[in-house]
Formats: structure tokens, C-alpha cells, sequence
């Protein structure tokens, strides 16, 4: 009796926090109804002023303006603090800019559903959450409706995101188990079963968070496989850290000063001696010595 009633009073309490979670309500309205069939992804902020809720007085952005054609690949670049992930933040509407437009394909977002908009984004961020289930239900959670994706297309999603044949070499397969946040696998493996859901939702929008920490080279370049493989076809924005991500991208945006400072074709901003993009290239240590002495 006496185990059964802690367990009952721990059960109580979990229960509480759970409800308390349920209950909570958006800091601002999610009530945009607007919805399209023929979304082109076009992404636009306009003069877009912002700062986090908690921390009214740093402000993060003003007057931010950044235009991103539908189906390109833009490399949001800056020093770290500069407001990268609050980009993506913003277009994810988990804020609200405090003055300002966010516009896809000329619509202000908060017009938009964001049930709608969220399932037409995909994301794969430095550090993939996982779920303690399985490792094909982690990759179905993509779907707009996980229940009907059938096997195939799990392992269709894997074979692209070059997961398939490290799945398939657990004793499980795609049945085995991932600890809390994944904790069985390896940074890399994490990544390309974020990137197998997020190829199976097929969003039109894809923001991407690259990873800062070093993956082994056979990881990296598999990773780096399976992103470009993931970036064909719909608007991408990606934060990116490696110089070879931002040469194949089709614009730049260097953050700084709390808005774009510069955007343009990576070899046209780093053709700029004194421009910021060149400047923070250098620090990064991104250029090599021998590209340094072709560019003087
Ligand atoms: N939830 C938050 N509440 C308050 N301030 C925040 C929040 N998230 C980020 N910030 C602040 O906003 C600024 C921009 O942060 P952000 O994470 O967007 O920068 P970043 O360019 O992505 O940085 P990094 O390259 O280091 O990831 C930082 O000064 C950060 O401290």
C-alpha cells in the first residue's frame, strides 16, 4: 500500500504539470484561416522590427528587409548572436515581429494557418530532437498524418537520407528503439533521420540549421549528401557554417547590426575587399591561405 501511494501521489504530480501544459494558452492569437493549394514559397520581411518578449529592451532586429525568391537556396551568414536562429524563429511564427511584415507568397503570415504553414515548413536543426519510440515512427512523425505512411515510403525517405544501411544494421532494424533524445545514436545518424522526415513531409519551405560540431568526415559528407538532396526543389534557407554550403547557395544574407547588411552571390560579396561577408570569411578562418593570395 504504502509504494502503491507514492507511486500514486508521483503519478498526481506528473499529472498536474501535464495539465498546466495542456492548458497553456499562445502569447498571441493563432487564429490566421488563410490557405492555398499553389504555394510557391516565396519568403519576404519587410522592414521587420524585433525583440524577444522576455528581453524587450535588446532589441534583435529593426528595419530587417530580406527577400528570398521561391525555390532558391539562401545562406543566412553572421557572427554568432547576430539573430540567425530568431530568422527562422520568426518564419516558423514561434514570435511575432513587433513591427513589420513576414510575407510567403505576398501573404502576411499572421493571416496564414499556422497548422497550414507549419506543415508545409520542414526543419532540421544542429541538434534533432528524437522521440523514445521507434526509429520508423520517428521518421513517419513527418507526415501530415503518420498513420497512413506506409513502409515503403519510410525506407524510400532513409534510402535518400542515407540512413537506410545504418538502420539496417541494428538488430532491429527500423523497429529499434531510440534512448530519450536519441541518445543510442551518434550526431550524425540523428541528422540524416531528421533530414529521412523531414524528405517525407516534402515541404515546399525548408529551413535549415547546419551543424557547427565536427562530424567525422564518412558522416559529413553523407550528410552533406543527403541535404542536397533534401534542398532540391522547394525555398531553403539555411544557417549556414561551412564554406562549401554557402558557395552552393544562390544569395547570401550577412546579418549584422541587427538587420541584412549584405546579400548577394557568395563570390560577388567576396570579391568586396572591405565588405563585411569577406571580413567575417576571414575570421572564420573559412578561407584558405592559398584562395586568400588568388583573391589579393
Ligand atoms: N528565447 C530568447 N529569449 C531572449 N533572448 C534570446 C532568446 N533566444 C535568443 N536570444 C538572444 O537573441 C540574440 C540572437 O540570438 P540567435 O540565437 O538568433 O543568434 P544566432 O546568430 O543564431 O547565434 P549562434 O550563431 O550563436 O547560434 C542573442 O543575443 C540571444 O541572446
Amino acid at each position: 500500500m504504502s509504494s502503491f501511494y507514492s507511486e500514486l501521489m508521483k503519478g498526481l504530480g506528473a499529472g498536474t504539470r501535464l495539465w498546466e501544459l495542456l492548458d497553456r494558452k499562445p502569447e498571441f492569437p493563432l487564429n490566421g484561416q488563410y490557405t492555398t493549394d499553389q504555394l510557391r514559397g516565396r519568403l519576404e520581411f519587410s522592414d521587420v522590427t524585433f525583440s524577444y518578449p522576455t528581453r524587450k529592451e535588446v532589441p534583435i532586429f529593426s528595419n530587417l528587409s530580406l527577400v528570398v525568391p521561391s525555390g532558391s537556396v539562401m545562406a543566412v551568414v553572421g557572427s554568432s548572436g547576430s539573430g540567425k536562429s530568431t530568422l527562422v524563429s520568426l518564419l516558423l511564427r514561434l514570435y511575432d515581429p513587433d513591427a513589420g511584415t513576414i510575407t510567403i507568397d505576398g501573404q502576411d503570415l499572421r493571416d496564414l494557418n499556422p497548422y497550414w504553414l507549419r506543415s508545409h515548413i520542414g526543419t532540421v536543426s544542429q541538434e534533432p530532437v528524437l522521440f523514445s519510440c521507434s526509429i520508423r515512427e520517428n521518421i513517419a512523425y513527418g507526415a501530415v498524418d503518420p498513420d497512413s505512411v506506409t513502409m515503403e515510403e519510410v525506407y524510400r525517405a532513409a534510402r535518400m537520407a542515407n540512413a537506410h544501411d545504418f538502420i539496417q544494421d541494428f538488430p532491429r532494424g527500423f523497429d529499434t528503439v531510440v534512448g530519450e533524445k536519441g541518445v543510442l545514436l551518434s550526431g550524425g545518424q540523428k541528422q540524416r533521420i531528421a533530414i529521412a522526415r523531414a524528405l517525407l513531409k516534402n515541404p515546399k519551405i525548408l529551413l535549415l540549421d547546419e551543424a557547427t560540431s565536427a562530424l567525422d568526415a564518412e558522416n559529413e559528407f553523407l550528410v552533406q549528401e543527403a541535404l542536397e538532396r533534401l534542398m532540391e526543389g522547394g525555398t531553403v534557407v539555411v544557417i549556414a557554417h561551412r564554406l562549401s554550403t554557402i558557395q552552393n547557395t544562390d544569395a547570401v544574407a550577412v546579418l549584422a547590426s541587427r538587420r541584412v547588411a549584405e546579400c548577394g552571390r557568395h563570390a560577388d560579396l567576396l570579391a568586396d575587399r572591405h565588405g563585411l561577408f569577406r571580413k567575417l570569411m576571414e575570421k572564420q578562418a573559412f578561407l584558405q591561405e592559398d584562395q586568400k593570395q588568388a583573391l589579393h
